[in-house]
């Protein structure tokens, strides 16, 4: 399990995942389940806009991956009656690739860029004035002879997409006319999410059985989608092809998922710091040494759910096991092997109850 791709509970997609999400997609601001303010505050942006008959501001929409961006950059452009033209900072390593696309805008289309922090500098500059002024320059020649050739854009709307706003350099975060910022989903809403989604399907899911899949479903609901296809195989192959409470908590059990979303890795993790370190502090190297993964796969993968959900501190002198974990193991911690407050990360309360917090070195 050393790719991410290989997990059910990865936020990311790959790419034959992404043809049957996009069946499940909501098509408009109605359908979109949660994030209650960023629709209310989209919703007012675009209906102003087209009252006004004007192209929409620029919208930048920041949150960990799976929560909806892209199918909110898709409602934009629905809403507002344009097409949409989707790319991502990766993709775009030049200034020219990113000329190309921004000439052949039509008036008013969205263009959707995911991952905008990781545009190069050069097309990040050129975006820019592109943003603000609908105009670009093209640069023609090398050296002294070199010459900058004006080219006027037809109006657009950039929607772009970012796990960590905090990355985006001020003067591109500053040219967006609105900024929402998206947070993980409360289980009552993930519910709502796989009701839809059973429906689109046509699979039989009880209330009960929503529950247990939203409450394994990590706050995302890319993740509680793809719980509810596996449950749905285990339905089909070893019972009714209803799902209910029993069928969805035992297809999870087979995937390995545990009640609190936890997965294999996940649980690797946290028996190491308990088991074999006493809970910690340990060195994120050695903790990936002892699960047998590369660090990156512990720190990128396993790491941020841990955190968020308070099974895992990350403190000045390394990964600590909270609690929580000893709890979550059915294990009791050694006399003063629970994180020190005081040297453990500062944590934020979301709204819906989950817990994250800031990098802290190790
Ligand atoms: N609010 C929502 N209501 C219903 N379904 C949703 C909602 N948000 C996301 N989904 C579903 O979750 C899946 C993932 O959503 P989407 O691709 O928009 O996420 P994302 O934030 O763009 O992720 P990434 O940044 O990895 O591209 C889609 O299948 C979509 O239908």
């Amino acid at each position: 399990m050393t790719q991410d791709g290989e997990r059910l509970v990865t936020a990311e997609a790959d790419g034959e995942e992404q043809a049957v999400e996009a069946a499940l997609r909501p098509k408009n601001l109605d359908e979109f389940i949660g994030q209650e303010r960023v629709r209310e505050q989209l919703s007012l942006v675009l209906t102003a806009a087209l009252g006004r008959g004007a192209t929409a501001d620029h919208v930048l929409l920041s949150g960990p991956p799976g929560l909806g961006k892209t199918t909110l950059s898709m409602i934009i452009a629905a809403e507002m009656g344009v097409p949409i033209r989707i790319t991502s900072g990766p993709a775009i390593q030049h200034a020219g690739d990113l000329a190309a696309i921004l000439s052949s805008l039509s008036e008013g289309e969205v263009l959707f860029l995911d991952e905008i922090h990781r545009m190069s500098r050069p097309a990040e500059e050129m975006l820019y004035m592109a943003m603000e002024d609908f105009r670009v320059d093209i640069i023609v020649g090398k050296g002294p002879g070199a010459t900058a050739i004006p080219l006027d854009l037809p109006p657009f709307t950039l929607v772009g997409a970012t796990t960590r706003a905090g990355l985006l350099p001020p003067p591109l975060r500053d040219r967006f006319g609105f900024t929402g910022h998206m947070d993980f989903y409360a289980p009552a809403e993930l519910e709502r999410v796989l009701n839809r989604s059973a429906r689109l399907l046509d699979v039989e899911l009880s209330a009960e059985g929503g529950a247990e899949i939203a409450g394994r479903s990590r706050g995302t609901p890319r993740i509680a989608n793809r719980l509810l296809r596996r449950v749905r195989d285990y339905a089909q192959v070893r019972a009714n092809g209803k799902v209910d409470r029993d069928i969805a908590a035992r297809a999870l059990d087979v995937y390995e998922v545990d009640a609190l979303g936890l997965d294999r890795l996940d649980r690797a993790v946290l028996q190491a710091l308990t088991a074999l370190f006493g809970g910690g502090p340990v060195g994120l190297s050695t903790l990936a040494v002892a699960v047998g993964e590369e660090t990156e796969t512990v720190e990128e993968v396993a790491e941020p759910f841990l955190v968020r959900s308070g099974f895992l501190a990350r403190t000045p002198r390394g990964r600590v096991a909270t609690a929580k974990a000893w709890a979550h193991l059915g294990l009791n911690p050694p006399q003063g092997a629970l994180p020190d407050r005081q040297g453990a990360q500062q944590s934020v309360l979301f709204d819906n109850g989950a817990v994250t917090g800031k990098d802290a070195t190790e």
